[in-house]
């Protein structure tokens, strides 16, 4: 991070008019349809005297066709904690990151079942606005994916501009964001550069800036450092933990020593099932299933 305050700390809660441009609703539910209303939106209301939001996941089950890749995940992901998800490859954690903001469905033939709730709020109910979702639900992918056309300053403002969100100053937002990501120092003077001109590591944390800009509650992130060398994963790594402070974050990796670092929490999952979810230093010392002590330890991959 740079020296700068980090303004991801700004409290998010007395700041609801400008907290990503989610949408009002008349609704009972504020994920509800048609609701969108630019700049603001009746927050989903957090567990009172905390910030940041949680998310339950019950039974959730993801296939493709008939192919069940996630078996009935019961899961809570805390606010303010970075959640790790670990498991050997093909055991599902992209697909049940890629449920929670309802990218998987996207894939033909591809369903979720059961519930994941934000706040308590179904996201899979009908007449659920995907796009809100996808507003409170940000993801960071596996490679930085800046959009090629434009400058630093654009696609930190392409979620704002796409969420139609006008009620807030555009520039400062993107400076709060690309600070918030650690980015500002590092870009000040070169905002109208094109993002693709930046590093791999720089590229990632300009992802990131787009990600946060619009104030979501909730980030997925995908193996967010797998493309990244070890200096800029560490500067991603140290990023998370800042941003925690105002986020859930939800950590999707293979890396058993980032998820040691940074996951407060860390899940194992195993063909599809959930096997344990703990406190980290737990899962990695101590964990409960077999299964768990075996992969940790390197006996399996
Ligand atoms: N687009 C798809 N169509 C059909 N099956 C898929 C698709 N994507 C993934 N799968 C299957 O779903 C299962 C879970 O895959 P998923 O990518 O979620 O696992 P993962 O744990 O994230 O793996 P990795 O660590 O290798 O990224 C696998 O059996 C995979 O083959």
């Amino acid at each position: 991070m740079t020296s700068d305050p980090a303004p991801v700390r700004e409290p998010r809660t007395t700041d609801p008019q400008t907290s990503g441009g989610i949408p009002v609703s008349t609704h009972d539910s504020p994920l509800q349809t048609p609701a969108t209303v630019a700049g603001g939106r009746a927050p989903v209301a957090p567990a009172q005297g905390s910030t940041g939001h949680t998310v339950t996941l019950h039974g959730v089950k993801s296939f493709y066709g008939d192919n069940m890749a996630v078996k009935g995940v019961d899961l809570e992901y805390r606010a303010n904690e970075v959640t790790a998800m670990i498991g050997p490859s093909g055991c599902g954690k992209s697909t049940l990151l890629r449920s929670i903001n309802r990218m998987h469905e996207e894939i033909p033939g591809a369903r979720v079942e059961g519930e994941i709730l934000l706040d308590g709020v179904d996201i899979n109910a009908p007449g659920t606005d995907i796009v809100a979702i996808r507003r409170m639900i940000g993801m960071v992918f596996q490679r930085p994916n800046p959009f090629p056309t434009m400058s630093i300053r654009e696609n930190v403002a392409a979620g704002l501009k796409f969420n139609k969100i006008k009620d807030v100053d555009h520039d400062e937002r993107v400076e709060w964001a690309l600070r918030g990501a650690g980015l500002w120092d590092e870009v000040k003077d070169r905002l109208n550069a094109p993002g693709v001109g930046l590093s791999g590591g720089q590229q990632q944390r300009l992802c990131i800036a787009r990600t946060i800009a619009i104030k979501p509650d909730v980030i997925l992130m995908d193996e967010p450092c797998s493309a990244l060398d070890p200096i800029a994963t560490l500067k991603v790594e140290e990023l998370i933990q800042e941003l925690k402070q105002d986020f859930t974050i939800v950590l999707v990796t293979h890396n058993m020593q980032q998820a040691a670092r940074v996951g407060d929490r860390t899940a194992f999952m195993y063909l599809g099932d959930l096997v344990e979810v703990d406190a980290t230093e737990k899962i990695f010392t101590n964990p409960s299933d077999p299964r768990t002590e075996e992969y940790v330890s390197g006996k399996f991959s």
